[in-house]
């Protein structure tokens, strides 16, 4: 049974399938502390927020079991990604869910600023009848939209209905995507100097953070307006308060704040040529529908370990190539532990190599597998497909992909060779063979063909005749019964290997005792879990 807490106002009707799953309890506990939070979240596999609950370091660190952290929309500025990533936990977000109310937001909060709604409603409900408010039309303005994702795409194409000219930036906006828009693709400085009306629609990051200071207010158009509903932080609040001061512009509408809730005496909400919600922008019946089926349906999915998307903290991959992929994942995870099981060093570097079909594609999230698969014998259930990378770097394994088109007549082939610290290397390559499923075609220079599954036990031996028998005998003795073997040499009386499929695991002092047996060097236990 699975333990979800839901920590934010999520729709009950878009979590309903998480609270019918028979496997799945899920308990709802909002407005906790960062210190009430981390008292209970050991007992929970998953967790749901929106954009109150801050999930820091110390929360992940504190919910031991906790394998995924859904949020329901967008923005993930809320969790601590890098924390997450290196405990291995999943972190989704929902961002189809809310776009075209976000959008509609930022398109309501541009209205009301042109024709100064806010303000006059204020005025009449307080019984003064003022008709000073005299407002402007959008039609042939200038609307400068920074970030032209999801909801700066939606918000170019409602501008366009209104009659208004779009300039665009985005660093992943082409000119081919631009036109069918309808947009012109800008600098930020022409947006800056030309737009009437800006709007801002991109993530916080470095990068974006302040992106409109002093240095941009300075140069706009004397008059201009400026709508925040993506991140506090994207305009600076004080500078953008000086530039309304000064007369450059004449009004701003912010639903993101730097710090939210804002302080009372934060000069947003003293300025009456500033209008603002408290983050609204997603709030819709429809939209908190819409991400929080989609957040559940994915959780669900990580929680009984079945594929999912919008991974946050791992690289997005298209639905067309992770098909292609996905039947490879559990051969290249097994690799890795058969190459990890037989290398008794440190290792310093992973050469993994795709042959075949499979170097006609990404093949990133099976490196990821293979990895997991190599680093398992020492981190067991620490590592997983979102960490292994991470994993890898921080103890300076070097981790080496390469495309080769030497596929050994197998339609694929994926080949993983580990370079341990003392310099010795050990290389294994695997297939999916149809209709047979997984095989390892090779160890070393010894081609096999092993089914990697259940127990094996790998012995590397001199070629003499009597050994296999010899071997048998012994195992017939403790009662460890064979059920396949494979044999792979070279050169006749030459270094060889026996890989040996049996029912159940080898006590260790059978080991021992194989290894005592004439022209025998090594006997290893290999566990496929
Ligand atoms: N107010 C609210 O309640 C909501 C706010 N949001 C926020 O709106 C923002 C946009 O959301 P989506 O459109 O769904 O995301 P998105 O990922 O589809 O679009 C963001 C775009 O920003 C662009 N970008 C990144 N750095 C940039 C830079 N330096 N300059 C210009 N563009 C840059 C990206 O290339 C991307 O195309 C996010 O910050 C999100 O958190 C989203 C939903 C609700
Ligand atoms: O989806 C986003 O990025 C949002 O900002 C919406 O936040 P919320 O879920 O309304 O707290």
């Amino acid at each position: 049974m699975f333990k979800v807490l839901v920590s934010d106002p999520i729709s009950d009707m878009g979590i309903q399938q998480l609270v019918d799953a028979s496997d799945i309890v899920v308990e709802k506990k909002t407005g906790l502390s960062e210190d009430e939070l981390v008292e209970i979240i050991a007992e929970y596999d998953g967790l749901l927020v929106r954009s109150q609950t801050k999930v820091t370091e110390k929360i992940m660190e504190a919910g031991k079991n906790l394998r995924v952290i859904g949020r329901a929309g967008v923005g993930v500025d809320n969790i601590n990604l890098e924390a997450a990533t290196k405990r291995g936990i999943i972190v989704i977000n929902a961002p189809d869910g809310n776009t075209i109310t976000t959008c509609e937001h930022a398109f309501a909060m541009m209205m009301a600023l042109a024709r100064h709604i806010p303000q006059a409603y204020a005025k009449t409900i307080q019984g003064t009848w003022d008709r000073k408010f005299l407002g402007v039309e959008l039609r042939n303005k200038t609307l400068g939209v920074l970030g032209m994702g999801r909801i700066g795409s939606e918000v170019a194409k409602r501008a366009k209905a209104f009659g208004m000219e779009i300039l665009g930036y985005d660093p992943f906006l082409t000119e081919e995507r631009a036109e069918k828009i309808g947009v012109k693709v800008a600098s930020v400085d022409d947006i800056v100097r030309n737009a009437d009306f800006i709007s801002v629609h991109t993530p916080l990051t470095p990068e974006t953070k302040h992106m409109i200071s002093r240095p941009q207010f300075e140069v706009m158009k004397k008059g201009m307006r400026i709508v925040n509903c993506a991140r506090g932080g994207v305009i600076d609040e004080m500078a953008l308060v000086e530039a309304i001061d000064q007369g450059i512009v004449a009004g701003a509408a912010f639903d993101v704040f730097e710090k939210e809730p804002p302080e009372a005496d934060h000069p947003f909400l003293h300025n009456p040529k500033i209008i603002v919600t408290p983050h609204l922008g997603a709030s819709t019946i429809e939209a908190q529908e819409n991400v929080a089926i989609d957040v559940s349906e994915q959780v669900l999915h990580i929680l009984r370990n079945e594929p999912f998307k919008n991974a946050v903290n791992m690289p997005p991959v298209a639905p067309s190539v992770m098909n292609k992929l996905q039947p490879y994942f559990e051969l290249g995870e097994k690799i890795g532990t058969f190459a990890a099981q037989l290398n008794n060093q440190p290792v310093k570097e992973i050469l993994v190599d795709y042959a075949g079909d499979l170097a006609e594609v990404d093949t990133q999230p099976l490196t990821r597998y293979i990895i997991k698969g190599v680093l398992s014998r020492h981190f067991g259930s620490d590592v997983n497909i979102v960490n292994s990378m991470h994993l890898a770097k921080v103890r300076d394994i070097n981790v080496v992909v390469s495309k080769a088109s030497a596929t050994k007549g197998f339609t694929n082939l994926v080949s993983v060779t580990l370079k341990a610290q003392d310099g010795t290397e050990h290389r294994f390559a695997g297939t999916l063979l149809n209709g047979y499923g997984a095989r390892v075609v090779q160890i070393d220079k010894f081609p096999v063909d092993i089914s990697p599954e259940g127990h094996l036990i790998f012995i590397s031996h001199n070629d003499k005749p009597g050994i296999i028998g010899n071997v048998g005998t012994l195992l017939g003795k403790n009662d460890v019964n064979i059920a396949a073997m494979q044999v792979g040499r070279k050169v006749i009386g030459g270094e060889a290997i026996m890989v040996l499929t049996v029912d159940k695991a080898a006590p260790k002092e059978v080991l021992d005792d194989l290894t005592k047996l004439p022209e025998i060097n090594k006997a290893q236990q290999i566990i496929f879990e």
